[in-house]
């Protein structure tokens, strides 16, 4: 639990006004552009910080003023820091050793998660020998080893090419699931936190600004940043202080014909497959829109077409909270 905390640095950045509770077993993470705090936010939780107002609790005990060697947390930085003389083995045995873990059980343990992780075969390597995602693997099982309550991980795919961040993904999420552990996970990509999170906390300039499930944040947006920051947002009428916004997949193609109350009336800008689906580009009077279309619909609307939409969900933020 984070309580009224704020880190500010000698330049006056920072974070402030960050109150926060992490679930047991849960996977949150803090999602925002960079600089608005996220790493800062972590390091401050991980014992790396010397934070400058508030408090930290784990399991109900103050932890604030405690060295990083004392919190039931291990950090895993952004570039992993492995220890490039050591093997693979040995990166994950020193913590252990530290903690005066006998011999047989350092084995066992380490045996045990290098297994897990699917890298065993690569106990006597060295860090340099080992591609881009088994060293990210590597660096998780040296943290986990240490039998952590809560791992906190700083961008740790942001190395690795998009193929392999998902499959890292999707790992995390079964080593997670079996070992229940809680995770606070930094990232600033918006589909790596919806594909992760059990809950996700929007970051801005130092303070987060919505705290929800992937879907409450989709769905729900507390504001015009929330919503632009997550997924695509058409925002389209304004009156003097307010902003009408839409997701692309809640509006369809209709026709003149059948134009009803909330239909839109443009011209295409760009037509684009996009794979599975058409993507176009909709000049309105003042703005230019996105919509989502069935795989084909590039075809009949081609760049110049004039288009009617209906939209299904309309929602309304007030102008300028962005700010
Ligand atoms: N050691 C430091 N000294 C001074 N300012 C810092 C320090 N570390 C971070 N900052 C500043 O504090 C703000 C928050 O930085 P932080 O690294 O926490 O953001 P972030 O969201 O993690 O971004 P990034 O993804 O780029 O790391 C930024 O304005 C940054 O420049």
């Amino acid at each position: 639990m984070i309580e009224d905390l704020s880190k500010k640095y000698e330049n006056g950045d920072g974070i402030q006004d960050i109150n926060l509770v992490v679930n047991s077993g849960e996977i949150l993470t803090l999602l925002g552009p960079s600089g608005c705090g996220k790493s800062t936010l972590l390091r401050s939780i991980g014992g790396f910080e010397r934070v400058t107002t508030g408090r930290i609790l784990i399991a109900e005990k103050d932890v604030t003023k405690q060295p990083p060697e004392k919190r039931s947390t291990i950090m895993v930085f952004q570039g992993y820091n492995l220890w490039e003389r050591m093997t693979v083995f040995e990166n994950l045995e020193f913590g252990l050793k530290l903690r005066k873990v006998s011999k047989s059980e350092r084995k066992q343990r380490i045996m045990e998660m290098l297994t897990m992780l699917g890298i065993e075969a690569m106990a006597a390597e060295y860090p340099q020998q080992l591609s881009g995602g088994q060293q990210q693997r590597v660096a998780i099982g040296r943290a986990l080893v240490l039998r952590p309550e809560i791992l906190l991980l700083d961008e740790p795919y942001s190395a690795l090419d998009a193929k392999i961040r998902v499959q890292m993904r999707e790992e995390l999420k079964k080593i997670q699931r079996r070992l229940q552990i809680t995770i606070i996970f930094v990232t600033h990509d918006q589909e790596e936190a919806m594909m992760l999170s059990t809950r996700i906390a929007v970051m801005k300039k130092g303070e987060i600004v919505q705290v929800g499930t992937p879907s409450e944040i989709y769905n729900d947006p507390k504001d015009i940043y929330v919503a632009s920051f997550i997924g695509e947002m058409n925002f389209v009428t304004a009156d003097t202080d307010r902003v009408a916004a839409f997701r692309p997949e809640d509006a369809h193609i209709t026709s003149a014909q059948e134009a009803g109350e909330n239909t839109y009336h443009g011209t295409v800008q760009q037509s684009t497959q996009m794979g599975h689906y058409s993507q176009l580009m909709v000049k309105l009077e003042e703005q230019t829109i996105v919509l989502f279309a069935e795989k084909d619909a590039f075809e009949n609307y081609p760049e110049g077409t004039d288009i009617f939409f209906e939209v299904k969900k309309m929602q309304n933020f007030i102008k300028g909270v962005e700010k």
